[in-house]
């Protein structure tokens, strides 16, 4: 009988926002090998979490055997300083993964969650490019969630704690579009057997995903269909005028090329 415990992380899926994070775990998870952390549990990001140790976050892992490999995932470690430190210190030989988006698709789709939670709150809608640019036309580098789709800027600090081999990027884009092999990578990166399969995914055209043939509706497990799928995946972009996308691009072309250069692989976004 194989015994179940509640283990430490041994993979984390640190990020971005916005990146498919949500999507990857729980693809992930259809891997018998694999056991999720269904919740965001922001152990390492959040100062009043890490303060109740690492035995707390223990308590919040699901139950695992051993031939199990825990997954947490929470898409702020990828940006908040004192994060790669305080995981190295868990365990230094954890694995990590990052998936990454177009940064301009990414903004977009962190603008419309930023303002699906400003319209809760009843303030006002705001349009994209009076956020994203200046009045003189030019880009606000002030803004906070364009920040974090400048991925260079936080991977040095990551990579200064870790080598490059323990960290895998996932094309979030691709994974969109063909989940299964991307997913088939990350299984290769952990040195598990590839169990995932093809068709235990299909495509609904309606809402522009890969879903879970087990599960009908969606990807995510039934206590998260109304918080997660109807509302804060596959929401509608905000319609933003092509010059508007063309300045972002070329202000996020160098710090693209400077990431490839970083994590040794090219994603081809455009830079126009
Ligand atoms: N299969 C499937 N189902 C649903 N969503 C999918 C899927 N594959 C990728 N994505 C993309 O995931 C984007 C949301 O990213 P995250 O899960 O990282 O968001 S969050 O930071 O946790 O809020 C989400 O962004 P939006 O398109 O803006 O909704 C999706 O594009």
């Amino acid at each position: 009988m194989p015994i179940l415990d509640r283990r430490l992380p041994r993979l984390l899926i640190i990020g971005v926002r916005k990146g498919g994070t949500r999507a990857l775990l729980e693809m992930l998870n259809l891997h018998p090998n694999i056991a999720m952390v269904p919740v965001e549990v922001h152990f390492f990001d959040k100062f009043d979490n890490y303060q109740r140790g690492l035995d707390w976050y223990r308590s919040q892992m699901p139950l695992s055997t051993d031939a199990q490999l825990t997954v947490e995932k929470s898409p702020s470690y990828y940006v908040t300083p004192e994060v790669p430190e305080r995981v190295y210190a868990m365990n230094p030989h954890v694995q990590l993964v990052l998936i990454v988006r177009d940064p301009v698709t990414r903004l977009l789709s962190d603008f419309a969650q930023i303002e699906a939670s400003r319209a809760a709150q009843n303030l006002p809608n705001r349009r994209f490019q009076d956020v994203a640019l200046l009045p003189n036309g030019e880009v606000n580098t002030q803004n906070r969630a364009l920040h974090v789709s400048l991925y260079a800027k936080f991977l040095s600090r990551w990579l200064h704690v870790f080598p490059r081999r323990q960290l895998h990027i996932v094309d979030g884009d691709r994974l969109i579009h063909d989940p299964y092999p991307e997913l088939q990578k990350v299984e290769r990166f952990l040195g598990l057997d590839h169990l995932i399969r093809r068709d235990q995914f299909y495509f609904n055209a309606t809402k522009g995903f890969y879903f879970d043939v087990d599960d009908h509706a969606n990807y995510y497990p039934h206590h998260y269909h109304h918080k997660c799928l109807a509302g804060s995946k596959g929401r509608r972009h905000p319609q933003v005028p092509d010059e508007v996308i063309s300045v972002l691009r070329q202000f996020f072309a160098p710090h693209n090329r400077k990431f490839f250069a970083m994590v040794g692989q090219d994603f081809h976004w455009p830079e126009q």
